[in-house]
């Protein structure tokens, strides 16, 4: 069985290498050119499952994901990876860093890099593409000499670019969390599961309706039964202003009695809870070719 895999891409991402290590063997990996078409074709069956960056911890969750897996799709959490995000600087041979005018990448990676762009680019325009590799994509194929992309060290190879400058990121310790999603959850979890490795949950809350302690039923629900919350974060429901739901994620798997006893409690206090996935951590291993 070969799984079919979708990773925003094109090829030289970050998310790229965090696929590769999620899915290391019996797998097609495919290349999409945004978040949203990749977890587009996992949820309408052309792929058997998508990856996608979920979190980063310089600059939070990525809306977008987090947005599409709670709204659009429904796709289901089967791993996690944190991958140590290493940003170059990376040019068409020959260019240097006076010639630059344009900085072109993901947001995320313009995002990250302000300090290094303010102090050695001050001048130079920003512009955001769906991806870090496209970034490179793109000036490679317009063989330009007033541009530079913001990218992996993956790509600076793929696309037979120069490294002007390499870890400029503002911070050493930038890591950026990448998710499997898909809608065969049992099958692949199967597949990537890890024997000692434990078990966390994300899932979304909405309120049932607004009144003092609402939100303090729900986390007292987990308190209860003594389950580590390790993260909850409240985002619009884009239905109206000032109507959010939880991204809560837990500690447990979805079938532990405890985690099935607090959400039924949570249920009971007339909250939703959507099941958005169970799921292990995968260990990244840092590629031997590194910037660094
Ligand atoms: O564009 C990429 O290479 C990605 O994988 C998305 C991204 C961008 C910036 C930091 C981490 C992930």
């Amino acid at each position: 069985m070969e799984y079919k895999i979708g990773y925003l891409g094109p090829r030289g991402t970050f998310t790229q290498q965090a696929a590769e290590q999620l899915m290391p063997k019996n797998r097609q990996l495919i290349p999409y050119p945004s978040i949203a078409d990749v977890l587009l074709a996992a949820d309408e069956g052309k792929i058997d499952a998508a990856v996608v960056p979920i979190e980063n911890s310089i600059e939070g969750s990525v809306n977008l994901t987090v947005d599409f897996l709670a709204n659009q799709v429904e796709l289901y959490i089967a791993k996690e990876v944190v991958v140590p995000v290493s940003h170059s600087l990376l040019v068409n041979h020959g260019v240097h860093l006076d010639q630059i005018q344009t900085v072109m990448s993901h947001p995320q990676a313009i995002a990250q890099c302000r300090h290094y762009l303010r102090e050695f680019l001050p001048n130079a325009q920003t512009e955001h593409l769906q991806s870090t590799a496209k970034a490179a994509e793109y000036i490679h194929e317009n063989k330009d000499r007033d541009k530079a992309a913001i990218g992996t060290v993956l790509a600076a190879d793929i696309y037979d670019l120069t490294i002007l400058a390499a870890n400029i990121q503002d911070r050493t310790n930038n890591n950026t969390r990448f998710v499997l999603v898909t809608k065969k959850w049992k099958e692949l979890l199967e597949y990537v599961r890890s024997d000692n490795e434990p078990w966390k949950t994300s899932i979304l809350v909405t309120l049932g309706k607004d009144y003092p302690g609402a939100l303090y039923e729900v986390l007292r629900s987990f308190a209860e039964e003594s389950i580590d919350l390790t993260k909850i974060e409240s985002r619009p429901t884009k239905k109206q202003l000032g109507s959010y739901h939880f991204f809560i994620d837990l500690h447990g798997h979805i079938d532990d009695e405890k985690v099935q006893k607090a959400l039924a409690h949570v249920k009971k206090t007339g909250s939703t809870v959507q099941f958005l996935g169970s799921y292990q951590l995968l260990t990244f291993t840092p590629l031997k070719k590194s910037g660094s």
